[in-house]
């Protein structure tokens, strides 16, 4: 059967999908005119199928390719080619390590303390600014997010972790305000100019790290230099690796915790509940142990129904490297498939009131009545998200050191308005205004 979908335009797609508003809205409307499987014109890949039904997305679970041309904008970044595009038999060795490190529990442990410091730092100024001035989330929590992610690759004792901060805020500057073509007062040869110092400047700060590691006077295979190193990849796949590992961690987890704030400030209730767990299980520490996170349940629940509705990075690809069978439809090899998380967390048929913020339906009865598939924040299969047990650590470690102390509120007039961007952005930032919890004493007692 003839997979269904619009007729095709001579602009490839592009106005299709700003006339519907985005590339989300685009698809929510695709899927409920045409079914759960639609052919249309993604632009930059001619055609897509895109497919909206858990239970039919595994037939494409299995699938490690990637298709080239969408991914071709990161490219400039890489010395050793793009990392997000690389071969499966270059790819699997190279996941299985990074797995070694951002999933395990003792890497997560070991580097608690730091992550907590940098959070705890952040608290400290926004308490500053409690009931005089709002916060910005995305932009304050996205810095958070960098600064944790370079601890955690490059090892708690860099030299000057804020070198590398810098270098790599000013190449994703650079770099993706020329992508979204962010308007800026110099010449198109001007920023290239920039963007390339910028690179090189990182890389040079990068290649330090991985320097001291090569020569023996830092050997710990628990940061994720060190376990690249001790595996005996090169230098330049290294620091590639760590450009991926910053880029794939930042904005993401940054906008986790944003929206997920931002949606608590909509709940009071919710928000309430969030608050007596963390007294429950804080008592009056302002900052939970690794081990506390497990007992963290609702806020756990609040995160994930959070990424739901609110998924950072609302897209995925896939390219098919041979025939697939999609319930009645037949797709062929070669073809780019076309994942859209964040509808597929729509899809009524498994979420009833799909708008509604309802953690509840996290709960594990709930979960087991759900296709596996059916919540795919981190994407699925052999390229799915590396990080994604790192970063449901830190963001609950952030949550839970900001609602402790804070309480946060909407601020009045401010619209918060998702934009698709790299992430799954606001376009005029989450604005909210702190004010001190009553009994939160705001200090961080330390483990022994
Ligand atoms: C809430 C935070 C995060 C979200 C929602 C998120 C989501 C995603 C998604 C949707 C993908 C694409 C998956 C696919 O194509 O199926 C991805 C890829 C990736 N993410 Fe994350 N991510 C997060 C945090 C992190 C962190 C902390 C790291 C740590 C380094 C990380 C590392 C990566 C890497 C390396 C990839 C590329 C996967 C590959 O090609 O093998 N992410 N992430």
């Amino acid at each position: 059967m003839d997979i269904p979908g619009p007729e095709p335009c001579t602009d490839g797609g592009a106005g299709a999908v700003a006339a519907a508003g985005g590339l989300h809205t685009y698809q929510l409307r695709l899927h409920a005119e045409y079914g759960p499987v639609v052919r249309f014109q993604l632009p930059g890949a001619e055609t897509a199928v895109s497919i909206a039904d858990p239970v039919l997305l595994e037939a494409t679970a299995r699938i490690d390719k990637r298709p080239e041309p969408l991914f071709a904008f990161l490219s400039p970044l890489f010395e050793t080619g793009n990392l997000q595009v690389m071969p499966a038999d270059e790819h699997t060795p190279w996941r299985r390590l990074l797995l070694s490190v951002l999933a395990g529990r003792p890497s997560h442990e070991r580097h608690f303390a730091r992550l907590t410091e940098l959070v705890t730092a952040l608290a400290d100024r926004w308490a500053e600014r409690a009931g005089r001035e709002p916060v910005e989330l995305q932009k304050d929590l996205t810095a958070l997010s960098l600064r944790m992610i370079c601890a955690y690759a490059l090892g708690g004792d860099t030299e000057d972790p804020e070198r590398i901060v810098a270098a790599f805020e000013a190449v994703l500057t650079e770099h993706l305000g020329r992508l979204y073509q962010v308007p800026s007062q110099d010449g198109q040869e001007e920023r290239s100019r920039r963007a390339e110092e910028a690179l090189a400047s990182l890389r040079a700060a990068v290649g330090q790290v991985v320097a001291a590691h090569r020569c023996g006077s830092r050997t710990d295979a628990g940061d994720l230099i060190g376990a690249l190193v001790e595996a005996g990849e090169r230098p330049a796949r290294i620091r590639d690796t760590v450009m991926v590992a910053m880029l794939a961690a930042h904005h993401t987890t940054g906008v986790a915790v944003s929206w997920t704030l931002h949606l608590l400030g909509r709940h009071p209730r919710a928000a309430a509940r969030v608050a007596e767990e963390l007294d429950r299980v804080l008592g009056d520490r302002a900052a939970p142990e690794y081990a506390d996170l497990r007992r963290l349940t609702y806020l756990d629940v609040v995160l994930k129904e959070s990424m739901r509705l609110r998924p950072p990075g609302p897209y995925g690809a896939r390219e098919t490297t041979q025939d697939l069978v999609l319930g009645d439809y037949e797709i062929p090899a070669g073809t780019t498939v076309f994942y859209p998380f964040w509808a597929v967390h729509m899809n009524p048929d498994h979420w009833p009131d799909p708008e509604k913020f309802e953690p509840e339906r996290f709960t594990p009865h709930e979960v087991a009545k759900r296709p596996r598939l059916a919540y795919i924040p981190f994407g699925l299969g052999p390229r799915s998200c590396e990080g994604a047990a790192l970063a449901m650590v830190e963001a609950a470690l952030v949550l839970a050191v900001l609602l402790k102390r804070f309480r946060f509120e909407p601020v009045p007039g401010h619209e918060v308005t998702p934009v698709e961007r790299f992430v799954l952005w606001a376009a005029d930032d989450i604005r909210m205004t702190v004010s001190p919890r009553k009994g939160s004493s705001g200090r961080t007692r330390r483990s022994p």
